[in-house]
């Protein structure tokens, strides 16, 4: 068997803002040299979450360690850790080179000739002011900052809105290719599900402040389906079965549940003239997430 380590864990973290309840008990461990989506619609909790993870903010009660710690405050924590975000500010008079060598400075791992190497794979150059960078290219010098970064905690939050389909595929290929010679952990907060869904390992789904999903990707992808045909033989099917969605258009229906489905049950449920068809990532993620009550067209 092998030893899983704990490198970050939220328990029961609650965080308002005024009359917002941004995070609502939240509890979930991150486990050392793994993938993981941190996933979920805006204003989920995504960022607040990772802003209490890196130190940039607290919980108003629960326990939040990162590497044993707490990371507010905590210095010896935090330069164990990278937090990458689109809406980063540098100094106004800063250049590329000039934010690389801060980069260099604060981040005990990082690596000079991956960065270089990427700054040759995005095409950025290094004495252009990074406040006259297109947006594409503010991208790219954050996510070539989190990969040269090689900390062992990395944080994406959405790093790549700027980012075109070549980029963003050249992000995912780099990450892929220097996570398997130096591991680590890597937090990716995205709504490109279907981009990344063969790259994260773990996902961590959040709604509206709490987590209705915390489970490895190959579970998920191997344990949901969607069940359509009749209303009445689509509740007797799912009956017993975890539910995550269930939608009623005149007298049919669709659900997606989650758990084993054998196959007994796959033949049974054929013989209830029912459809079974396997469920995206994505799609799990838009049925858990969009409306928990049944809808009806
Ligand atoms: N500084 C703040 N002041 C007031 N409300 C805030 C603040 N930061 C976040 N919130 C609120 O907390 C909730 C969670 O926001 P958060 O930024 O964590 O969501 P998110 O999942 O990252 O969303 P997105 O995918 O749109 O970036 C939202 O309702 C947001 O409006």
């Amino acid at each position: 068997m092998t030893d899983t380590r704990v490198v970050a864990s939220v328990r029961n973290a609650h965080k308002r803002f005024g009359d917002v309840t941004a995070l609502d008990d939240v509890s979930f461990d991150i486990e050392e040299n793994r993938i993981y989506g941190l996933l979920g619609r805006n204003g989920a909790g995504k960022t607040t979450i990772m802003q209490i993870l890196t130190g940039q903010s607290w919980a108003d009660s629960g326990t939040v360690e990162v590497f044993g710690h707490s990371p507010y405050e905590n210095a010896g924590t935090l330069s164990n850790v990278c937090f990458i975000k689109e809406s980063q500010r540098y100094p106004d008079d800063f250049r590329v080179k000039h934010v690389l060598t801060a980069a260099a400075r604060l981040l005990p791992r990082w690596d000079n000739d991956f960065a270089e190497l990427l700054l040759d794979d995005f095409d950025l150059p290094t004495s252009r002011k990074v406040k006259k960078l297109s947006r594409g290219m503010t991208s790219a010098l954050g996510v070539i900052i989190g990969l040269a970064s090689r900390a062992p905690l990395t944080f994406f939050d959405e790093p790549y809105l700027g980012l075109d389909a070549a980029s963003r595929q050249m992000f995912y290929d780099r990450l892929l290719e220097d996570y398997a010679e130096n591991p680590r952990t890597v937090i990716l907060s995205t709504h490109l599900i279907d981009e990344v869904s063969d790259l994260i390992e773990h996902v961590v789904l959040i709604d509206r402040g709490t987590v209705v999903l915390d489970d490895e990707t190959d579970n998920l992808r191997g344990r949901t389906v969607s069940v359509s045909g009749p209303a009445t033989r689509v509740d007797e099917f799912t009956t017993g079965h975890g539910v995550v969605h269930r939608e009623k258009l005149g007298s049919l229906a669709r659900a997606t549940i989650t758990g084993h489905i054998s196959e007994l049950e796959r033949s049974r449920a054929r013989s209830l003239g029912l459809e079974l068809e396997p469920v995206s990532l994505q799609q799990l993620v838009v049925s858990s997430t969009t409306n928990k009550k049944e809808t009806v067209a």
